[in-house]
């Protein structure tokens, strides 16, 4: 096989033009083989096999800096720098990312997994290499979808004075994880046509010269309005006028025309963007078909497309989209939004069943929450659907646009908690933080899906922000006894005892129950209590527990730092109670990937791992 002749960065440069023919065969067959076992980022890797080898070839690793966008599409380039066998154990607890690690090799020149920061991320290295007078090339990654972020135009604003080289390759497969959306999609796929509209140009101005007497004159007015003929000639003007070389678009799936373009793009003063055109999926039948079930992954049958998991039960997500819908049908004031998630959020119902009041706003979280500020001003009631760790990009917005004006926007707050093989970037360990430092803020959690659908209904008639943060996955359908109405700022007492009151936020809830089952075999009293509401907390009940317990537990899937645990101990502290905390949360660290049983246990926030510390601490 050719591929074995890669070891190491740089091999690829010893391959004859034969063996480079067949090797994009052979990564296609190696990247399904491998992540129709563990699960992976497939069609967007499927997409840049020829571009990756093309850059690989041209450029000299690791000395020149390739940083991938959001680097989901980054298995090529580890397969080129010597990691094929962590393809094992991709994503897995201890195994190799699915991302671009710095930890992880030499050659993974900036870490990512959120979208839009690698052309910042690249004129930063840029800088650097130049105050310090190195001399490497710089090459960001970019995807059509990460383009629809607006960070990525701040950067390209901020680098359009550039004098010294930087390339920024625009991988444009029309394709964020589902179709993309917005003006600059529309204009990208104005500029792969673009041969199209120059030859047409070209046969109306030679069929116009041949119009007796008019024919010229018409010319000649047409040029006056030179910018909207320049619009039609010269591809790219968007880029170009800023002061960015623009070279494309050119097809991605040829290995020679790529390298010629990255190698004129080396030689250019300044900055420089070479527009790339690939198919997301390609080589493989089911992801050319369906581009966004590939994306990202479980285990599938290589023959069929079928993917393994049977999906047995209900996840948070999807009662949230029903539930959603449902309360849409009463209420025309509801609207819905997505940055570029609107099946990962479960909105797709929504967006098929009320057009009209669906937006995807693209990859564009800050703007989102803004535009949501917009929405409820204007008298309607908008939800913005959202993962938690993607949510950090709005930080700002949803103090200055939203809570400061008591705005009555709903935040579903998907994945939050321990994530899985995503790792480190995606794993939504701060919300309880971040949110719940917010005043005008109300902050609650589901523990099962009964309660996520009340918890809903709640937030839709609450005069304010509303957060519900819940899990990525199947939501628990046990417990449904336990479905006391919500009351704003009250917990919900589930079974009351005395000496040790364990109090859970939303999904930690099983982990608890668990706990206090082990700890009354073990002969202890245990009370337990769901918390509901991280933001504001239940003041009265604390007090109330502090009369007949020893001790609190508060059990979340949060940081330590400023999670719900901390708002107890200080308040426990401030009211002078005769009670003690435990606080059973994540550390001040960030958590990499694998399954999430065993991410829990390595942090010790599993049952085993609580009963342990509960007798340790208090018994
Ligand atoms: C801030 C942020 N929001 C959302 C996502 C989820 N996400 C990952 S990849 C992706 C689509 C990216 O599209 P594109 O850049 O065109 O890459 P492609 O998958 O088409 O190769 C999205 C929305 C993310 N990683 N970061
Ligand atoms: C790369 C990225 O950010 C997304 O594709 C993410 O991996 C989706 O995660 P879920 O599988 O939880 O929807
Ligand atoms: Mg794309």
């Amino acid at each position: 096989m050719v591929l074995d002749k890669i070891q190491k960065e740089n091999d690829i440069k010893k391959l004859s033009e034969e063996e480079l023919e067949i090797l994009p065969g052979e990564i296609r067959k190696f990247l399904l083989e491998k992540v129709s076992v563990t699960g992976g980022h497939l069609a967007s890797n499927l997409g840049v096999v020829e571009l990756t080898m093309a850059m690989h070839l041209v450029f000299d690793l690791p000395k020149d800096k390739l940083i991938w966008d959001v680097g989901h599409q980054s298995y090529t380039h580890k397969l080129l720098t010597g990691r094929r066998e962590g393809f094992e154990d991709l994503r897995k607890f201890g195994g190799m990312s699915g991302f671009p690690k710095r930890k992880e090799s030499p050659c993974d020149a900036f870490d990512t997994g959120h979208s839009s920061t690698s052309i910042s991320a690249g004129l930063g290295y840029v800088h650097a290499r130049d105050i310090k007078g190195e001399d490497y090339h710089v090459v960001s990654v970019i995807g059509d979808g990460a383009m629809t972020g607006g960070m990525a135009y701040e950067a390209l604003n901020n680098a359009a004075s550039l004098k010294t080289n930087f390339i920024m390759i625009l991988n444009d497969n029309h394709m964020s994880i589902s179709e993309n959306v917005g003006g600059m999609s529309a204009y990208l796929a104005r500029l792969r046509t673009a041969d199209i509209y120059t030859g047409l140009k070209k046969g109306v101005t030679s069929a116009l010269h041949t119009v007796p007497l008019v024919g010229d004159h018409m010319i000649s007015q047409i040029r006056k309005t030179k910018s909207s003929i320049k619009q039609l000639v010269v591809p790219g003007m968007f880029f170009e006028d800023m002061g960015i070389t623009y070279l494309g678009p050119i097809p991605g799936h040829n290995l020679s025309l790529l390298c010629r373009a990255l190698r004129e793009a080396a030689r250019v003063d300044g900055p420089v963007l070479v527009h790339v055109m690939t198919q997301k999926g390609k080589g493989y039948g089911p992801a050319e078909e369906q581009p966004d079930k590939f994306h990202g992954v479980g285990p599938f049958q290589v023959q069929t497309g079928e993917i393994k998991e049977e999906k047995k039960k209900d996840t948070y997500t999807d009662v949230f989209g029903k539930v959603l819908c449902d309360c849409a049908a009463k209420n025309d004031k509801i609207a819905a939004i997505t940055a570029a998630m609107a099946d990962g959020t479960g909105l797709k119902r929504f967006a098929r069943r009320y057009p009209d009041r669906f937006f995807d706003v693209g990859i564009a979280e800050g703007h989102a929450v803004t535009f949501a500020a917009g929405l409820a001003a204007g008298g309607l009631k908008p939800v913005f659907a959202v993962y938690s760790s993607f949510l950090q990009r709005g930080y700002d917005q949803i103090i200055h646009d939203v809570a400061l004006q008591n705005l009555p926007v709903v935040f579903a707050v998907d994945r939050a908690g321990l994530v899985g093989s995503d790792g480190e970037t995606h794993q939504g360990i701060f919300d309880l933080s971040y949110l719940g430092s917010i005043p005008n803020m109300t902050v609650l959690s589901p523990k099962h899906k009964w309660e996520l659908a009340d918890m809903l209904r709640f937030a839709l008639c609450h005069d304010g922000p509303v957060a519900i943060r819940y899990p990525r996955g199947a939501a628990l359908d046990q417990y449904q006894e336990y479905r006391a109405p919500v009351e704003y700022g009250k917990s919900e007492m589930i079974v009351r005892e005395k000496g040790i009151a364990l109090v859970s936020i939303g999904h930690m809830f099983e982990e608890a129950e668990e706990v206090r089952r082990r700890l009354k075999e073990k002969g202890y009293d245990c009370t337990l209590v769901n918390g509901r509401f991280v933001k504001p907390i239940d003041q009265e009940m604390i007090r109330e527990l502090s009369k007949t317990h020893d001790w609190i537990v508060t059990l979340e899937e949060n940081v330590e730092t400023g999670g719900y645990g901390q708002q107890v101990q200080t308040f426990v502290c401030q009211e002078n109670l005769p009670v003690r905390v435990l606080i059973i949360a994540l550390p001040d660290a960030y958590i990499e990937h694998g399954n999430v049983s065993i991410l829990r246990k390595e942090a010790g926030i599993d049952a085993d791992s609580v009963v342990k510390k509960i007798e340790r601490t208090i018994c």
